[in-house]
């Protein structure tokens, strides 16, 4: 099942941001969002997250079928690494961490508190949760941050690893994963209309 968005607008504090985005993102494929800071990148993927409505427009084949990684990393600084990912797993109804802890080289770590690691270990075990979800789409905001050649390396294994199995991502980087991937530049998206709040009631 493919995600796609049909002339999209999202706002950021009440404010349009981008509007008229349409992409449509297959099994399989990756479709990378660029534009410079500021530009909308982590507003739309937060839409498409589901975190917060969009403005007009309609978005498919998302909800449920999505694992989000913002930003932050959200772990649990007094967990394990493995407790963090045993967690994660059981919040989705699943149970094998083992994979995921491979993939992002976090055996030796594996009983370590989340909060002790580095930050570029602390950003792969967030990243490791999202292969511990089992859900198809992931939706990623500037997940190389923090990360060593290495361990982008290891995440571009990972993504191709979930493409393989049928899945998709959609990520806001800056950096050239190496990924056989589409291009959105949201620049030429940029909302012109700066509607006040009375006007929001006649959209
Ligand atoms: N919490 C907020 N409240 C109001 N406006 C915000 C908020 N966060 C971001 N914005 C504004 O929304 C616009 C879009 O920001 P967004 O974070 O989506 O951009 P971005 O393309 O992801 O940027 P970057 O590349 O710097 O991460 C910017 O003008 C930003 O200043």
């Amino acid at each position: 099942m493919e995600l796609r968005a049909r002339d999209l607008a999202v706002a950021r504090g009440g404010v349009p941001v981008l509007q008229g985005v349409d992409f449509a993102l297959a099994p399989g494929r990756t479709l990378v969002l660029r534009g410079p800071n500021g530009s909308g990148k982590t507003t739309l993927l937060r839409t498409v997250a589901g975190l917060q409505p969009p403005l007009a427009g309609e978005i498919t084949g998302a909800g449920e079928r999505i694992a989000y990684a913002a930003h932050a990393d959200g772990l649990k600084a007094t967990l394990s690494v493995d407790e963090n990912l045993a967690f994660w797993a059981r919040v989705f109804g699943r149970d094998d961490i083992a994979r995921a802890r491979a993939a992002f080289a976090l055996d030796e770590l594996r009983d370590r508190p989340a909060g002790s690691l580095s930050a570029g270990q602390k950003r792969r075990l967030g990243l490791a949760r999202l292969m511990v979800t089992g859900r198809p789409v992931w939706v990623l905001d500037e997940p190389t941050v923090s990360l060593d050649a290495a361990s982008v390396a290891l995440f571009a294994d990972a993504v191709r690893a979930h493409l393989g199995q049928g899945g998709a991502a959609l990520i806001a980087t800056h950096i050239d994963l190496g990924l056989d991937a589409d291009v959105l530049d949201v620049t030429p998206f940029r909302a012109t209309a700066r509607l006040s709040a009375s006007d929001e009631a006649f959209l």
